[in-house]
């Protein structure tokens, strides 16, 4: 019987999604022998597991080894060629933030290494970056996929791909695209009852693995804007940059100049205040408070902010970390196609990785 042909996985980022997504890719490896796919390399920022002959690590003990290695990471250049040198397909997994490593996509992808993402910052950064990655995919065929840049595992690009490639026109895409701002309103601002304080719930935004890394990214608003620069491309328009259109920013004045995210998150209670004028401004109005996005494609109009909303409807009752992501097409007319459900979280983020390894898998 010929021998199963091999990829190799590259991981960078071992954190909350990466942790996830290792376990996902055990079972993986399990469950589908053909090819095999041999983990050849892992880096947390600080350290790294990989060996010159690209012996396999083992799924199993990599957590332990990388923290017990000495190893340093290597930078993207040296990585790309580690990878390329083995002769054999490489997938490399970005389970990071990190804008060093979204900048070497198109280096990666030149030597023929397809990519796999949840990180947000390659698709969102300058357009230049988003011009430069497809086409070195288009040159060397490597792949890339990035589903969990948006709505977490829900099939928010895919979709949106589908739309655009059949044909369809996008008109109008709307909803509430972040699982942290989601989990926040929903909990801090209930359709019935009181409700909690807003510093709290933050806290337990972080604790519970749906925010950024640093929190600061989610309620400056930036983190719901790289989604919809991202979406917006995808539907045609070449918006520049995650700050080129209004973006609504939920950090106190005072504490904008604070050094970290842990001291961010330590004077944070000082300000719930502000939070609260804000919710019981609407609900004088007998509404709830939602923090939402929009990408009117006609128009070329993006924004991302607060609105008040009657608790019936859809927006006001979501639950958890939901999102939800309304399109309207010219084929759905007035009935857009609707995508909900949690829009952050470590497994279903790392489902959407995973989901998308598959997809190149298919096609290597
Ligand atoms: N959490 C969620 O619900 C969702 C997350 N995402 C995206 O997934 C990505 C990961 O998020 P999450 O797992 O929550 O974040 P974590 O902070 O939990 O993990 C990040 C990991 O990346 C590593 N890392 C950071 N910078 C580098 C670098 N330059 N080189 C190598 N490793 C690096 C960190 O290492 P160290 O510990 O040493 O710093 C850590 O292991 C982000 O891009 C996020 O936007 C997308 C959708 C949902
Ligand atoms: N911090 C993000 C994670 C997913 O993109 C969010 O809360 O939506
Ligand atoms: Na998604």
């Amino acid at each position: 019987m010929a021998a199963a042909r091999q990829v190799y996985i590259a991981i960078i980022g071992a954190g909350g999604v990466g942790k996830c997504f290792l376990s996902q890719l055990e079972q993986l490896a399990r469950h589908r022998p053909n090819p095999e796919l041999v983990l050849s390399y892992i880096t947390t920022s600080k350290k790294a597991v990989y060996s010159s002959d690209y012996s396999p690590i083992s799924f199993d003990s990599a957590l332990s080894t990388l923290a017990s290695s000495s190893q340093a990471p290597l930078e993207p250049l040296k990585l790309a060629e580690f990878l390329s040198a083995s002769g054999s397909k490489a997938i490399l997994v970005d389970n990071t933030s990190s804008q060093h490593v979204a900048e070497a996509y198109p280096l990666f992808l030149s030597r023929g290494i397809s990519i796999v993402t949840p990180n947000k910052k390659a698709f969102s950064g300058s357009y230049k970056l988003w011009q430069d990655i497809f086409s070195a995919s288009e040159q060397s065929g490597a792949l890339v996929y990035h589903e969990s840049s948006v709505g977490a595992g829900l099939p928010v690009i895919s979709t949106l791909k589908d739309l655009v490639d059949t044909g369809d026109e996008v008109i109008k895409i709307e909803g509430v695209f972040s699982g942290t701002m989601s989990f926040l309103f929903n909990s801090f601002a209930p359709t019935s009852g009181s409700g909690s304080k807003w510093s709290a719930e933050v806290k337990k935004a972080k604790e519970l693995g749906y925010t950024e890394p640093d929190p600061r990214d989610d309620l400056n608003g930036l983190d719901v804007a790289r989604k919809l620069t991202i979406l917006a491309r995808l539907a045609g328009l070449p918006v520049e940059s995650p700050t080129s259109f209004p973006v609504k920013s939920l950090i106190p004045k005072e504490l904008e100049s604070v050094a970290s995210g842990d001291e961010f998150l330590e004077k944070l209670p000082e300000f719930d205040d502000q939070m609260e004028e804000t919710k019981v401004a609407a609900e004088r109005e007998g509404k709830v408070v939602r923090f939402v996005g929009s990408i009117d494609v006609a128009t070329k109009q993006v924004k991302v902010g607060i609105e008040w909303f009657d608790r019936s409807h859809p927006i006001a009752s979501l639950k958890g970390s939901d999102n939800i992501i309304s399109f309207y097409t010219k084929r759905y007319g007035s009935n857009p196609l609707i995508i909900q459900g949690a829009g952050a979280g470590g497994e279903v983020t790392a489902m959407g990785v995973t989901s998308d390894l598959l997809k190149v898998l298919a096609q290597l």
